[in-house]
């Protein structure tokens, strides 16, 4: 909470809030003209978006239409008081953190403003400082509680997150196809779909068409659809709202909003139950999500990639994969070609593994002689270049190549 008391030390915090607000989008409800404009004076040159309600109507007009990082709400609205609107708003679902002002310093409208929700309070009559500060303090409160979740998220589906920023090593034919692919279909809007078998690259072939896209500065949020329980996945993609059930102390931004402005990779999409598909489909066609218990959608925009490995039409034919959602999706689809059909791509990629993968643990790099170049070509690698990136990962544990990379091949001519 803001009190008078505490006005001396907001001017030097103001500053250090300037970039967040930058990128901030503020919704103002408050039926006086004059509040209204002065809160627009003070937050307007510093926000990204600044919208005006003068009435509760007006505030739930627009967010049916548009995502709030913060609501600044007046207490007296007319007839209606902020805090009741509040409270009911949260009962009914999502809203963004709140910064209430009250023209009165009473501890009851204080312990009544923090149960119905509200994450500050301005008492009448505040400082541009002041505001400025509650609101910027909102919505870092909101952002840090977001990243948090996505980074346990991130660090529970990745362990390879340190080895995904790869820019698809090689030169084969096949692969430079599919840099050219990307290249195209980066800068547009549409989906993308990513097929092929496990370990091919279809991860870091989507954080490539994010990292070319308009997108690029905003969030790439992968989620393994498989790895999650049928019950949490809806929670973890869609968001809840508290109390949704058993468990949901806490309301919580799903993945869709946390990848606001950027892209979701939705990798194992075939994994998704099918009254998950459904709601995905929904999501896809109105831009919207519904989180988990809420009544409110909210408006999202991003770009999605999804992944499979298995073969999403025999998965439709089986019924275990909604055909809709499977034309929805299969719009732009790229196939990353398994690492037997690269040609020497297989000997570029054990040379930039074991290069960093050296610097990484800290080990000498091993010496990829001819033999074991050859003997890298001739193999099936049924697990793709993470089968390979695990072999020089363990070789350089072990100081050494296992046998049958090392020993000569008898069935023909190597070094
Ligand atoms: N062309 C490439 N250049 C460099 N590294 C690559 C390339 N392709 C894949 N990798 C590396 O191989 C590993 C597996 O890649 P990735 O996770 O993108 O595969 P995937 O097809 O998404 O696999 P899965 O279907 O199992 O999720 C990662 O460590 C990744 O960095």
């Amino acid at each position: 909470m803001t009190h008078p008391a505490d006005a001396a030390a907001l001017p030097q915090r103001a500053s250090a809030y300037g970039t967040r607000l930058a990128s901030i989008s503020v919704l103002i409800v408050d039926d006086e003209p004059g509040m209204r404009h002065f809160i627009a004076r003070i937050l307007g040159p510093q926000c990204k978006r600044l919208e005006l309600a003068a009435s509760i109507a007006e505030a739930e007009d627009w967010l049916a239409c548009a995502q709030f990082d913060v609501i600044v709400l007046d207490n007296i609205l007319g007839a209606e008081r902020g805090l009741d609107w509040l409270a009911r708003q949260r009962g009914r679902g999502f809203l963004p953190p709140v910064v209430l002002i009250s023209a009165f310093a009473d501890l009851e409208t204080a312990i009544e403003a923090m149960q119905a929700g509200a994450v500050d309070m301005l008492l009448k009559p505040f400082r541009s400082n002041q505001l400025l500060n509650a609101v910027a303090r909102s919505a870092e409160h909101m952002r840090l509680e977001n990243e948090n979740h996505v980074l346990r998220h991130k660090l529970r589906s990745s362990a390879e997150s340190s080895l995904t920023s790869d820019r698809l090593t090689g030169n084969s034919p096949a692969i430079e196809a599919i840099r050219a692919a990307i290249a195209r279909v980066a800068p547009l809007p549409s989906s993308v779909l990513l097929t092929g078998a496990s370990g091919t690259g279809k991860e870091v072939a989507a954080r490539m068409i994010h990292d070319l896209s308009p997108r690029a500065q905003h969030h790439f949020v992968p989620v393994n659809c498989a790895a999650m329980s049928a019950e949490m996945v809806e929670a973890e993609l869609f968001g809840h709202v508290e109390g949704a059930f058993a468990g949901a102390t806490n309301r919580r931004e799903g993945l869709f909003l946390h990848a606001q402005d950027g892209t979701l990779f939705l990798d194992e999409v075939s994994g998704l139950p099918l009254s998950t598909q459904a709601k995905l489909l929904r999501v896809i066609e109105d831009h919207r999500v519904r989180p988990v218990g809420a009544e409110r959608e909210i408006p999202v925009d991003l770009r999605l990639i999804f992944a499979t490995n298995t073969d999403l039409e025999a998965e439709v034919a089986a019924g275990r994969f909604r055909a809709d959602l499977f034309y929805r999706i299969n719009i732009v689809h790229l196939h990353m070609p398994p690492l037997r059909e690269r040609g020497d791509d297989v000997v570029a990629l054990a040379g930039s593994f074991m290069e960093r993968l050296s610097r990484q643990l800290g080990m000498p790099a091993l010496d990829i002689t001819p033999r074991i170049e050859a003997a890298l070509r001739r193999r099936d690698w049924p697990g793709n270049v993470r089968e390979l990136r695990n072999l020089i990962e363990r070789a350089l544990i072990l100081g050494t190549f296992p046998p049958d990379l090392t020993q000569p091949d008898l069935t023909g001519p190597d070094d």
